[in-house]
Formats: structure tokens, C-alpha cells, sequence
């Protein structure tokens, strides 16, 4: 069906743990690996980990954004760069890259299917064995930051992700949630399986937080509003503030621009600025 047989010839659902362990030295030249997670799925984690890896661009950094949604990879149809392929050197797997100046690469599972219509429909050991070989065998040369960006959940294929960020020294993980009920119930999991695996919750975002309309700029709260903040007070982690739904992101993210540099005196920017003031002093 798609190309991916070629790199499982080496790593299958039987994991190679020498190879593994050899080829792990590649992604642990990385200077920084941050998770982006949410327990429910459409909260915008993956617009948060594109405008994430766009600004840190902008900022002069080095970026990788690797998309681990296996069952529904969002980000290269989000970049405009779902056309583009990945291809194979000795080195490994060269991700595709945004820009002529190769500062920002993505890998995603999308790159690598026919058609964006193909679904993959895996049980939790091959999802597992293909998480690894995106961890180990895509070259992302000397790049400052690794924005992951995981599914939705707490699901077997979610927990190997975060066990394996422990082995890599990640960095910790950003919680993105909506700020209803429902939503802070799935991250308050999300939250709870970073404390017992011990990776460090670097704050939250609260996204979808009342509606910005495109006429006037005036926020409209549709639903709740402010429950993640509260959460994170609760929990004392860094809140970096709220995101409305605002048409200006998707387009943004389309244009492959960070709202640092389209709309830098927003209140989107204000989230990303600290965002990055943040995770530039770990
Ligand atoms: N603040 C926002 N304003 C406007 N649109 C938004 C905002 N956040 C996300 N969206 C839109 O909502 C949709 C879902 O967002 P996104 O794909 O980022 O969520 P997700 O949590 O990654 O979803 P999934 O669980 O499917 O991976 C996308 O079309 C995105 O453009
Ligand atoms: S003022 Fe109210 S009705 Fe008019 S454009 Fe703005 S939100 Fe819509």
C-alpha cells in the first residue's frame, strides 16, 4: 500500500534493541525534545506544536516536528506540504523541509502514505514499532528543538512514547486542553501519566478559549472559559495563557508563518512569546 515496508525491514514489531540503541545516538544529538499533548483528540495540538515549531524558526532556531499521530497525521495538510516525500540516505530518513534554508523539518506518517485518503489501521505493536523507527532513524542533523506532536489519549502506543522520552532526556511535555469539563477531565489523565513516568509538565495552554470575531476582534465566550487556567493553578504548573478560536491561526499555519510574525502584538503571540521565553531557560 505505501513505501513504509522499506523502513521496516530492519525493525519490525520484534524490536532490534542493539540497532535500536545504536541508531537512538542520531536523535540524542538533539538539544531539545519537547511533547505536545492532550488527552481529548481536535483540542488543537497540533496547531499549537505548528505555531510552536513556525515561531521557534522565526526566533533563529533550528526546528524538527515530528507528527507520531499515526491513524490521523494533521501536520503536513496544516503546513500545505502533505504533496512532499521523504526519502532514504545511509544517514537515515530525510524529513521534508519547509523553507530553502532547512530550518524547519517535519516527519509524519502522512509523507509516507499514497494518498492522504489511506488510513492506517495497525494494532498497538506495529504503531509501537513504527514510533521507535521515527525516533531513531530520521536524520535530523544538528536541529535545536524536536516538537512531537502525539495522538490523542493515554493509549499503549502513547505510553511507549512518553517511557521512551524518559530513555531521551526529553525535555517535558506542553499540555494543550480546551476549557471545558470534558476536555480538563482527558488532560487531568494526561497529566497524571506525565507524573508517573515521570516526565516533567512544562505548562498549558488553554486553546479554543472563547471565539474572536473576524469584523470587530471582539472575544466571545461560547462555551466555558478559564478552566484550564484554574487547572493549572490546581496543579501549580505554568498556565501560558489562552488561545481563542480565531481565523487568522489556520490561515497562518497555512502560509508555513508564525503568528509572532503575522499578528505579534495578539494574544496568540503573547502565548507563544512565553511559551518560548520558557522553554529557551531549560
Ligand atoms: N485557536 C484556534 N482557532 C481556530 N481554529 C483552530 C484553533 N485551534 C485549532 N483550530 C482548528 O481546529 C481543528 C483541530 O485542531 P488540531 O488539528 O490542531 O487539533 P488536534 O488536537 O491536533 O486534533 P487531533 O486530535 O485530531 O490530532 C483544525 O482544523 C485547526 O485548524
Ligand atoms: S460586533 Fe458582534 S455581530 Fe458584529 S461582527 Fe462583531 S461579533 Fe459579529
Amino acid at each position: 500500500m505505501f513505501k513504509f515496508k522499506e523502513i521496516c525491514g530492519t525493525v519490525d514489531g520484534h524490536t532490534n534493541w542493539l540497532y535500536l540503541n545504536l541508531r537512538y545516538i542520531m536523535i540524542k544529538d538533539v538539544k531539545h525534545i519537547i511533547l505536545v499533548l492532550s488527552g481529548k483528540g481536535g483540542v488543537g495540538k497540533s496547531t499549537v506544536s505548528v505555531q510552536l515549531s513556525l515561531s521557534l524558526q522565526y526566533k533563529g532556531f533550528k526546528v524538527g516536528l515530528l507528527d507520531i499521530d499515526l491513524c490521523g497525521p494533521s501536520i503536513p495538510y496544516m503546513l500545505g506540504v502533505e504533496n512532499k516525500g521523504v526519502y532514504q540516505t545511509k544517514e537515515g530518513w530525510v524529513p521534508v523541509y519547509v523553507d530553502d534554508d532547512e530550518t524547519l523539518a517535519v516527519m509524519s506518517i502522512g509523507f509516507l502514505t499514497k494518498s492522504k485518503n489511506d488510513s492506517i489501521v495497525w494494532r498497538g505493536p506495529k504503531k509501537t514499532a513504527t514510533i521507535n523507527q521515527f525516533l531513531t532513524d530520521v536524520d535530523w542533523k544538528n536541529i535545536d528543538y524536536l516538537i512531537i506532536d502525539t495522538p490523542p489519549g493515554t493509549s499503549d502506543e502513547h505510553i511507549t512514547i512518553i517511557e521512551k522520552m524518559k530513555e531521551l532526556n526529553c525535555d517535558g511535555a506542553i499540555l494543550v486542553t480546551t476549557p471545558q469539563e470534558l476536555a480538563l477531565e482527558d488532560v487531568r489523565k494526561e497529566f497524571t501519566l506525565c507524573q508517573k513516568t515521570g516526565i516533567r509538565v512544562l505548562g498549558l495552554i488553554e486553546n479554543m478559549s472563547g471565539f474572536i470575531c473576524s469584523n470587530c476582534e471582539e472575544c466571545t465566550n461560547i462555551f466555558s472559559s478559564d478552566g484550564g487556567k484554574l487547572f493549572a493553578e490546581l496543579v501549580s504548573i505554568p498556565f501560558f495563557g489562552k488561545i481563542p478560536i480565531d481565523l487568522k491561526i489556520g490561515k497562518t499555519c497555512n502560509k508555513m508563518e508564525s503568528i509572532l510574525v503575522t499578528y505579534p502584538l495578539s494574544s496568540v503571540a503573547a502565548v507563544f512569546n512565553k511559551v518560548i521565553e520558557f522553554i529557551t531557560k531549560l
